[in-house]
């Protein structure tokens, strides 16, 4: 059984569309202080997995604005809880404005999988465009690839990443979770979006499209 460890809601019901069976499991794992989401994910999953010591999937996400060259990224979850969304939105808007900008920014999700074994070599990394059809610019694609992590002496973790890009505005939508309300993708805000369509288009969706390709394989 594969265990999503994670204290986040909203992860889990995104992450049940594309796993079969999954289970979830609350636990808090420690986060080591990074600017990118990779080594974070990869410690996290090698604590779950010797916590759990069953297959484990730990999911660190982030928000990275343009403006703030990357800020909050891994500090998206604490920027939420002391500034709050609307003044995170609030803020990029106005640096944008005195800056002549759009304010733009992506949102990026590292997915760690660890199972205690060995990989094989990774595929190469994938484009997914946009899955609706549309024609958009490269500002607004959505992308995944993957990584191993592999430490001489440390248990083999595997990475997978999603990313997707938009635009902050004023905050709209009741669905999803986090900063959803302010991230606009190609003209609708991911609070707007049903799970599916956000799924379709968003960084955790890419990152667990790519996972579940590789999952069914293992
Ligand atoms: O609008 C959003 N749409 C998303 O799809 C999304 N995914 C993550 N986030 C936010 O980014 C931070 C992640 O922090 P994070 O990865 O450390 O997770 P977390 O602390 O919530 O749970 P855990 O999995 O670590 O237990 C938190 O502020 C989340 O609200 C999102 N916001």
């Amino acid at each position: 059984m594969l265990h999503y460890v994670t204290t986040n809601e909203g992860k889990v019901r995104e992450a049940e569309e594309y796993l079969d069976e999954v289970r979830a499991v609350d636990f808090d794992y420690t986060e080591v202080q990074a600017d990118d989401l990779g080594p974070i994910a990869a410690r996290g999953a090698r604590e779950a997995y010797a916590h759990v010591g069953d297959p484990v999937l730990v999911d660190d996400a982030g928000l990275f604005v343009d403006g703030f060259d990357g800020f909050p990224g891994p500090y998206s979850a604490y920027v939420e809880e002391t500034l709050g969304v609307e003044r995170v939105g609030d803020l990029a808007r106005d640096r944008a404005e005195e800056t002549g900008e759009t304010p733009r920014a992506q949102f990026k999700c590292t997915i760690a999988y660890c199972d205690g074994e060995d990989f094989a070599a990774t595929p190469d990394a994938v484009d997914y465009g946009d899955r609706r059809g549309h024609d958009l610019s490269a500002d607004d694609r959505a992308t995944a690839s993957t990584t191993d992590s592999v430490v001489a002496g440390d248990v083999p973790v595997k990475l997978f990443e999603g990313r997707v890009r938009g635009r902050i505005v004023e905050p709209r939508g009741e669905g999803g979770f986090g900063y959803d309300p302010i991230f606009e993708h190609d003209g609708t805000t991911l609070a707007e979006m049903s799970a599916a369509e956000k799924n379709a288009i968003s960084h955790r969706g890419r990152a667990l499209a790519t996972f579940a390709e590789f999952y069914a394989e293992r």
